[in-house]
Parts: C-alpha cells; sequence; structure tokens
C-alpha cells in the first residue's frame, strides 16, 4: 500500500474525529449515521442537514441502544436524538428538507421517517422512554413511499402524517399504533407492531356481502346487477387455490394462487377473511375490497358462508345477503347443467350445500335472504334490497385536498389545523381544516372518513368556505 495514502488517510480520519468531536461538543444535536448518508458530517442547522459517519459520531452521539434492529440495513430515519430525550417532541412541527418526524404517544416516541427521494418506503422506529431502549417494530399494512417532508401528529391511538409534496391521493397517511387490529397483531405476534393505512376523504357506501350454496346463482345475479349498474358497483376478486376454469382469467374473476403463496400472506395479514372451501383455499385481501372503493364503486363480494361470518365479524360494515335455491332439485340441475365441474366435485359441493342453506337461514349472518327462482324477478328484488329500484343521481365526489408543500400544523380537538407558510403570493385559501372526529376502518386497509374545508383564514372562513363537511 502507498504509505502516503495510509498518512494521509490516517491523518484525515483523525481530523474527522477531532472535527466531529467538536461538533459534539458545539451542536445540540447529533444524528445516527445510517449508511445511505455515509462520507458526510453532521452539523445542525435550521437549513443545513450533513451528517456523522466517525467513530467520534458514534462514540459522542449518545445514541440509546437500538432492540431488534439491524444497523447496517440504513432504511432507517435520521433521528434526532437529543430532542428525543429532552422530551421536546410533539410532532406538530415540520423539519425543512428532509422526510422525518416524531410524535410521542404514552411512553414511546416515534420516530418515522426515510430518505427524501421518493423512492423507498418510509420507516418507523420508536424510543420506549421508560426502557430507555430503541425498538424497530413489526411494520403492517402497505409503507408509504418516503417524500420531501412529513408532518406528524399524535391522535389517541394513531398518528397521522401529512406527506409533503405528494399527489393528492398519497398526501394523508394513519400509522396506527394503539388499535384493536395493532393490539391483536402484537399480541398473535410477540412483538412491537404498527400498521399503516392510507388516509382517505369521504366515506365508502358499505360493500354487499352475498353468499349461498354453490351454483344457486350468485354469480349470475352479481353479473346482472354490474350490467345495469356498472358505475356504481365493482367486485371484489378473490384469491383461491382452485385451478382456473375454461373461460375464467387471472385477476378478473380470481387471483389463481399456490397455496403456500396464500398462506404465507395470510399470516402476513393481507387477507380479510379466508376459508377453506370445497377442497380449496379462498380468500378476500384486504386490497380487494379497498381497490373497489378507491375507485368510487361499492365494492360485492361474493363469498362461502364461513368467509360471511368472518367478515360479520370484521370491523367491515357490509349489507350481507343469503341467496337459496327454490329445492335442492333445482340447485342439482343448475350445477350439473352448468358443466363446470367433474362429478366427484358435484356430489362435494352438494353435499356442503345442505348446511350451509342451514347456516345461512339459521345464524343471523344474514341481514336478507333472497330465492334465486325466476332469474329477471330475482334481479330485480336484490336490486330493490339495495335500494335500487328508482333512478339514482350519482353523488358528487368529495373532492380532492389541496396540501401546500410549506405548511405549519396544529391541532384542536378533532380538527387539525394545516397553515400555509406564505411563499409571498396571496392565495385565497390559506388554512386547511382537516377533520378526524369520524374515521372509519383503519389499518391494514384504508383510514375513511375525513372530512376537510379550505378557508381564506379564521375571520373570513364562514364566507370563504370550500369543501365538505
Ligand atoms: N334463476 C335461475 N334460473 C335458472 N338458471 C339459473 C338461475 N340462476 C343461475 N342459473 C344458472 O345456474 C348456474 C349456476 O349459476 P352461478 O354460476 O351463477 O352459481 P354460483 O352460485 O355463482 O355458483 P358458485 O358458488 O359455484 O360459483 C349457471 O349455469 C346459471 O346460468
Ligand atoms: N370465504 C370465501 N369464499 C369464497 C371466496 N371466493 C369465492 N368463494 C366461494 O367459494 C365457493 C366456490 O366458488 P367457485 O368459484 O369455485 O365455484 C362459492 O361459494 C363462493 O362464494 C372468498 O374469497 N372467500
Amino acid at each position: 500500500m502507498n504509505p502516503s495514502l495510509t498518512f494521509s488517510s490516517t491523518f484525515i480520519f483523525r481530523l474527522l474525529f477531532l472535527f466531529s468531536w467538536l461538533c459534539s461538543l458545539f451542536s445540540s444535536s447529533v444524528f445516527f449515521p445510517f449508511p445511505h448518508y455515509n462520507n458526510s458530517l453532521a452539523l445542525n442547522t435550521p437549513s443545513t442537514r450533513l451528517f456523522i459517519t466517525s467513530p467520534a459520531a458514534l462514540y459522542f452521539s449518545r445514541f440509546p441502544r437500538i432492540v431488534g434492529s439491524d444497523l447496517s440495513m440504513g432504511k432507517a430515519p435520521a433521528l434526532l436524538v437529543d430532542d428525543l430525550q429532552d422530551g421536546a417532541q410533539n410532532g406538530l412541527e415540520l423539519k425543512n428538507g428532509s422526510c422525518e418526524a416524531t410524535a410521542t404517544i404514552g411512553d414511546k416516541t416515534y420516530v418515522i421517517g426515510g430518505a427524501d427521494d421518493g423512492t423507498l418506503s418510509i420507516e418507523v422506529q420508536i424510543f420506549d422512554r421508560n426502557l430507555r431502549e430503541w425498538v424497530r417494530p413489526t411494520v403492517r399494512g402497505t409503507k408509504p413511499v418516503s417524500c420531501k417532508g412529513l408532518s406528524a401528529v399524535p391522535l389517541e391511538d394513531k398518528i397521522l402524517i401529512l406527506k409533503k409534496g405528494s399527489k393528492p391521493d398519497d398526501q394523508i397517511w394513519f400509522l396506527e399504533v394503539d388499535t384493536q387490529y395493532v393490539r391483536q397483531q402484537q399480541e398473535s405476534l410477540g412483538t412491537e407492531v404498527v400498521a399503516w393505512s392510507k388516509g382517505v376523504v369521504g366515506n365508502a357506501e358499505k360493500p354487499v356481502v352475498i353468499s349461498g350454496p354453490s351454483g344457486v346463482g350468485k354469480g349470475t345475479l352479481i353479473a346482472m346487477l354490474m350490467k345495469d349498474f356498472p358505475s356504481m358497483f365493482g367486485f371484489s376478486v378473490s384469491h383461491t387455490t382452485r385451478a382456473p376454469r375454461a373461460m375464467e382469467k387471472d385477476g378478473v374473476h380470481y387471483h389463481f394462487t399456490e397455496k403456500s403463496i396464500m398462506e404465507k400472506e395470510i399470516k402476513e395479514g393481507k387477507f380479510l377473511e379466508f376459508a377453506s372451501v370445497h377442497g380449496n383455499l379462498y380468500g378476500t385481501s384486504v386490497d380487494a375490497v379497498e381497490l373497489v372503493a378507491d375507485a368510487g364503486k361499492r365494492c360485492i363480494l361474493d363469498i362461502d358462508v364461513q368467509g360471511a361470518r368472518s367478515v360479520r365479524a370484521s370491523s367491515l360494515e357490509a349489507i350481507f345477503i343469503f341467496v337459496c335455491p327454490p329445492s335442492m332439485e333445482v340447485l342439482e340441475k343448475r350445477l350439473r347443467d352448468r358443466r363446470t365441474e367433474t362429478e366427484e366435485q358435484i356430489l362435494k359441493r352438494l353435499r356442503n350445500a345442505a348446511a350451509e342453506i342451514d347456516q345461512g337461514k339459521s345464524s343471523h349472518i344474514f341481514d336478507f335472504i333472497l330465492y334465486n327462482d325466476k332469474l329477471v324477478e330475482s334481479c330485480d328484488r336484490l336490486k330493490k334490497l339495495l335500494g335500487l329500484d328508482f333512478v339514482t343521481t350519482p353523488k358528487s365526489g368529495p373532492g380532492e385536498i389541496d396540501l401546500p408543500i410549506d405548511h405549519s400544523v396544529s391541532k384542536i380537538d378533532n380538527k387539525i389545523i394545516i397553515n400555509r407558510i406564505s411563499s409571498g403570493e396571496k392565495e385565497s385559501k390559506n388554512l386547511i381544516i382537516l377533520d378526524v372526529s369520524s374515521l372509519k376502518g383503519g389499518a391494514p386497509g384504508r383510514t375513511r372518513g375525513l372530512n376537510f374545508q379550505a378557508i381564506g383564514s379564521f375571520s373570513n372562513g364562514l364566507t370563504e368556505r370550500e369543501g365538505l363537511s
């Protein structure tokens, strides 16, 4: 090795050590050196953020112990350690130029962030103030991608996250930290869990769950309904391990999948419900239902009685309809005439049908029982149950929040006040009031029921209202 190179690198290293030690004396904050910030130095000024990666930084950073995390992964956000230890963070302050924010709920401070290039997802670390330990939690739900900056507002059992400079449908997220879903996951996994859900303005219409024995005509009725009201209804595409039939398309009729893959995804909490039906695994993913609602449509689920029972027990509010055949003979004829099953499969489905009809009629899962005798009349009765027997005018959508890139955030009761930081130009709508009092749903799906108003200022709010309540 070239001795001058060795000398100079040792010399530079010492200089760096000395410099970063001086930094740690004069700077109130030292950042944790994650690998994607390598070869940089840390200085904390309002407009500049540099990161120390020398051994001195590690030594002087007083960085608490991270439990259960691989520091070499480099995916965690940079952390303002002293802020956390001083207990100064309420999460309401937006830090310029970086994708990170903190919020404290109870004894835990949640540090939420990542690289600000919009490619990686936002990561979470927790500082347990009681134990004075860092924990990297198991994360459920779809993680948001990182962005130019974050604001974090602690609510009771979750944290509202506002993403700077993101698309309208990607601006508002919730990090659940102590909801029922998170507690259930914590109990079954035995680890710290947090869960992401995307915030959505307005509410989705209640999904419709349609059950009944195989061959009774569920699919036929659903197809008729969707043909008559194409913009109103969307079908929840289930996952199944059974083989596709001749005319069935992957992603349209079902997501055809391997048993091992589906079982893994069930463990990861990706399914709203699942059941073993006629010897195969079937399930409704959270995404299948949320995608329909995201498209502004009412979701229809075609699932068996076990699945309907699980949905009834979940937090998803739905209308439950059980479709009955006029008789077992008619059911058998329909199933045989369909010519999609082998004799063995037909017999299995018929054996299961009797028990399903018993449960459907007696279990109190279902709000309505619909006899499917004459097809057109049965479809008309279905429309009537769903309130479609009169002409409906489509409702206008809830509108989009125009979240200003530079803003400050404050909270009064259930209202989050987002205040545009003036860019010099006169804006007519400087305040957005986000109402979080009627939230519905949540992780691992969406959090719906957000309402907002955009107003000029508090003084003229009454005359310049825009948006929804
Ligand atoms: N009211 C009806 N009168 C006569 N035939 C019907 C009626 N409803 C449905 N059918 C026919 O019965 C067969 C079974 O219907 P369909 O495939 O819709 O049943 P399904 O309940 O969706 O079954 P599976 O649960 O196995 O998917 C089809 O061939 C369909 O055309
Ligand atoms: N519990 C669930 N049951 C489902 C789902 N998707 C379909 N089904 C039910 O399975 C049987 C058989 O369907 P087939 O397409 O093989 O004839 C039928 O009763 C469906 O309602 C699901 O996601 N979950």
